[in-house]
């Protein structure tokens, strides 16, 4: 069993090695969640030459050598050759977070079907099972979550500050959380417009203190 986790790389290098269509989709989620990325690859397809028109991502036009991982935070080895990606692996530190796109399970990540939007991530795997049904409950899942939800999403990091902000004991703060966070309230909040959202919030705090 993996560990699903939400990596914070702004920042942080990124080798992906390959040029060919998965190496583009993985420099793509990359570049989106701000890593610095380096591709290296002796060839390149149209697509990855079109990311690096619009994005500070650097090619190496080279076959891999393990030099090419120095102070990498994250290896995505995505050649098409299954010797290459082995050695790839092999030559990273037991640090690095290496993906191997043939071998899910030498790799110490795999990466997820995701669906993000402002505040929401929805992501799904199968520990490599079946990527492609990944895919299609990512696609289904989508459907749920309109403009009208991401908004609610938005509003309630909102109250989330203005909550931790204005009750300073932890048993209040999770039972006004948790209200905010149920469907009667994100039903309500969906329809209401910005002034009604704030009296939302605030007919919320209001009971709370009545309670004290
Ligand atoms: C979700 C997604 C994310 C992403 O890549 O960004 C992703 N694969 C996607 C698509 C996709 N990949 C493949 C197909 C063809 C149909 C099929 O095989 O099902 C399709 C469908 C398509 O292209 O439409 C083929 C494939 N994939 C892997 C192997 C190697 C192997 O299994 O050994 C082979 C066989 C190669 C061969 O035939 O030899 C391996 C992996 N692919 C993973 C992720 C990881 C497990 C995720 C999970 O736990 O479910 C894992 C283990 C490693 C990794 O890559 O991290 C992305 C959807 C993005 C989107 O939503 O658009
Ligand atoms: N994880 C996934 O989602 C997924 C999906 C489909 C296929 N795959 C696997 O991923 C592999 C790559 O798929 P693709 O469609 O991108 O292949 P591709 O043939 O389009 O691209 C392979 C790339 O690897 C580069 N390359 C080859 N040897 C290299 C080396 N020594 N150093 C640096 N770069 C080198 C090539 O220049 C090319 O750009 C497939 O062989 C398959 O095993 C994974």
């Amino acid at each position: 069993m993996l560990y699903p986790v939400m990596l914070n790389i702004a920042g942080k290098k990124a080798v992906v090695v390959g040029g060919g269509s998965v190496a583009v989709r993985k420099a793509r989620s990359l570049i989106e969640a701000g890593a610095l990325v380096e591709v290296i690859s002796p060839e390149i397809a149209e697509a990855m030459e079109e990311l690096l028109d619009v994005h500070e991502i650097k090619w190496r036009k080279k076959e891999f050598a393990p030099a090419d991982l120095t102070d990498a935070f994250i290896v995505i080895a995505a050649t098409n050759s299954q010797e290459t990606n082995e050695f790839i692996q092999r030559s990273a530190s037991s640090y690095q977070l290496v993906n191997r796109v043939d071998d899910p399970k030498e790799s110490s990540f795999i990466v997820p079907a995701s669906f993000k939007k402002d505040k929401l991530c929805v992501a799904v795997s199968t520990h490599g099972a079946s990527p492609a049904l990944s895919k299609r409950i990512i696609q289904e899942l989508k459907e749920q979550f309109d403009a009208s939800y991401i908004s609610y999403v938005t509003f309630l990091d909102e109250c989330r500050a203005a909550v931790k902000r204005l009750c300073p004991d932890s048993s209040g703060r999770k039972m006004m959380l948790k209200r905010l966070a149920s469907s009667a309230f994100e039903e309500k909040a969906k329809a209401a417009s910005p002034a009604e959202r704030d009296q939302l919030l605030t007919e919320i705090v209001r009971d709370w203190r009545e309670m004290q």
